[in-house]
């Protein structure tokens, strides 16, 4: 018989997820299947999208061979059926407060520093580089985590030295790089460009660095189709483009300076994005969503 979900203690609620105490030493991470778009958080969810990503993670945690905070399989019996397949058990760390952000393309907030000054987090770029352009190699631009609807600052490697320490701070460094790369090799092999992505880490009480979080997924992540891709341009994004065109497009009614939230998508807008989401997981991953615990929405 498994618990329910009100016998564990609410610990963190974010824009698309939730973190409940399951005991001293263990969390429970839930993905729902809510979807932000123009910094909204939309009325509309798309069915599945929770289970998706959280396969995802699981197939990245275990791809990539990091050690990280997963404590118990996607079918663990203290996880609720509610929430079975889109909920994992992990270990309670403490967490290193550095958005440990890797990219491999230039684009969003990076884009944005390096038009100003021709770098970004304090790495110098070549000039002449536009959106979308490919950084080779990749760079660590990490970011201070914001409060709860704000945008990350980005900040240089120096100050999260001057933060955690040199030593961790080379230390995630290090693992940011490594694992973004092996992901996007991963992906790109499937046709699917990882053009940035941000990891979180935090500590056993040994002392231990562990992986932690959401890994390499669409919402952590930027995914591009790569037979879509052209420097010079915003590249569509592999699983929010379809909704991002119908809110802008002129069927919704809305507009992103309307100062107003976004209404509703339609039905097929809605299960449009879920089969990109199930697509981009099964390209990836080489399973089958069906395969996953959880009862389809
Ligand atoms: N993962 C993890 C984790 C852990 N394994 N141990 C202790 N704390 C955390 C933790 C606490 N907050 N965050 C920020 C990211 N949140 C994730 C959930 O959803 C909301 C955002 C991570």
């Amino acid at each position: 018989m498994r618990p329910e979900l009100s016998e564990y203690t609410p610990i963190y609620s974010g824009k698309v997820r939730e973190l409940y105490a399951v005991d001293d030493e263990h969390l429970l991470l839930v993905a729902s299947d809510r979807i932000s778009a123009y910094d909204y958080i939309l009325d509309s969810q798309i069915p599945d999208k929770g289970r998706v990503l959280t396969a995802m993670s699981v197939f990245f945690f275990d791809a990539l061979g990091v050690p990280n905070h997963l404590a118990g399989p996607a079918d663990d019996p203290r996880i609720p059926e509610s929430v079975l397949g889109r909920a994992l058990i992990t270990r309670r760390l403490d967490m290193v407060q550095v958005e440990c952000v890797a990219r491999g393309y230039l684009t969003g907030s990076g884009l944005k520093e390096y038009r100003a000054n021709g770098e970004v987090c304090g790495v110098p770029l070549p000039a002449g580089l536009v959106d979308g352009s490919r950084i080779d190699p990749p760079i660590f631009t990490p970011a201070t985590k914001a409060a709860v609807g704000d945008h990350d600052e980005n900040v240089s490697f120096e100050r999260v030295a001057a933060d955690v320490g040199i030593d961790l701070a080379t230390r995630l460094r290090e693992l940011t790089l490594d694992v973004y790369s092996r992901g996007a090799d991963i992906a790109r092999d499937r046709g699917i460009l990882l053009a940035d992505t941000k990891f979180e880490f935090g500590r056993t009480p040994g002392g231990e660095l562990l992986l932690a979080d959401e890994v390499l997924t669409p919402d952590s992540s930027r995914y591009w189709d790569a037979a879509l891709y052209q420097p010079g341009r915003a590249q569509p994004s592999f699983d929010k483009q379809i909704v991002r065109d119908w809110l802008t497009g002129p069927d919704s009614g809305w507009s992103t300076d309307s100062g107003t939230p976004p209404p509703p998508l339609p039905d097929d807008v809605v299960a449009r994005t879920r089969t990109r989401y199930i697509e981009a997981y099964e390209r990836i991953s080489g399973l089958s969503f069906a395969d996953w615990p959880g009862a389809a929405a």
